[in-house]
């Protein structure tokens, strides 16, 4: 399989004061269409590396190569660019927009990916008929369960067609059947051949990956592989 993504040697260092070594020597190639968790607890550096690997950071030292190119010749226009064609993220707190429809949170996201806009509904609907929501199209994010919304997010983190799919701790506020369904959606999204990094510090999330990744003060080592 081809990486879709490759880090060597990264490190981020805060700024500060003082100045804080979140990420130190992180080796990491990720194969297009595979699932990789990365495991560790408060502090380790999770959200640090998630931040990189979406594009929302430069690290401060090592190479990091996204679908071949190597990132740190991007400007920051480029990088916004290809965070939201290829990139979709998946949050703990869903991030939905309050006021706009599950809907329109997801044509906004189909907006900003260049998705001409004769498209954007139907696409929309699409999307949200894929995660079981499209009797939800009008509903705004505070007349849906918690579930839902996540749904809503994934809708629209997807709809762009990403490669790749980031979720950071995506069931961390849902019961655990629904929990579950999460789960299996997003195992639904990799099977269709989208290529998934979820950072947890949840072992029951972590066991559906394909390949696990463990993160302790920055620093990542390859756990014990996960059932494939
Ligand atoms: N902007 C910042 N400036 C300085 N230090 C920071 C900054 N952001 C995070 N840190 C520190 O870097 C370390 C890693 O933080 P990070 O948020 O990546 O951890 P995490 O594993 O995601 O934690 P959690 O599971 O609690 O969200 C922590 O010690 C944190 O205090």
């Amino acid at each position: 399989m081809t990486a879709l993504l490759d880090l060597r040697g990264i490190g981020l260092t805060y700024p500060g004061p003082p100045p804080y070594r979140a990420l130190r020597e992180c080796d990491l190639t990720v194969a297009a269409g595979d699932h990789v968790v990365i495991l560790g607890p408060s502090g380790s550096g999770k959200s640090t590396l998630l931040n990189v690997v979406g594009l929302l950071d430069r690290p401060t030292e090592g190479r990091y190569e996204f679908e071949g190119v190597d990132t740190a010749g991007l400007g920051n226009a480029r990088r916004a660019g290809l965070r939201a064609r290829r990139i979709g993220f998946v949050f703990q707190a869903f991030h939905l927009m309050p006021h706009r429809s599950a809907l329109d949170n997801v044509t906004v996201a189909l907006m900003y990916s260049g998705v001409p806009s004769a498209r954007r509904r139907r696409t929309g609907l699409e999307m949200l008929d894929r995660v079981g929501l499209a009797h939800r199209a009008y509903a705004l994010p505070s007349q849906l369960s918690g579930g839902e919304r996540q749904r809503v997010a994934i809708a629209r983190a997807l709809a762009p067609q990403p490669a790749l799919l980031l979720c950071d701790e995506p069931t961390g506020n849902l019961d655990s059947a629904t929990a579950e369904r999460i789960l299996d959606l997003i195992e639904e999204v990799r099977a269709a051949g989208q290529t998934v990094v979820t950072i947890t510090h949840d072992p029951v999330v972590a066991a559906r990956g394909r390949r696990a990744v463990t993160i302790r003060d920055g620093r990542l080592t390859e756990s014990t592989p996960a059932a494939t």
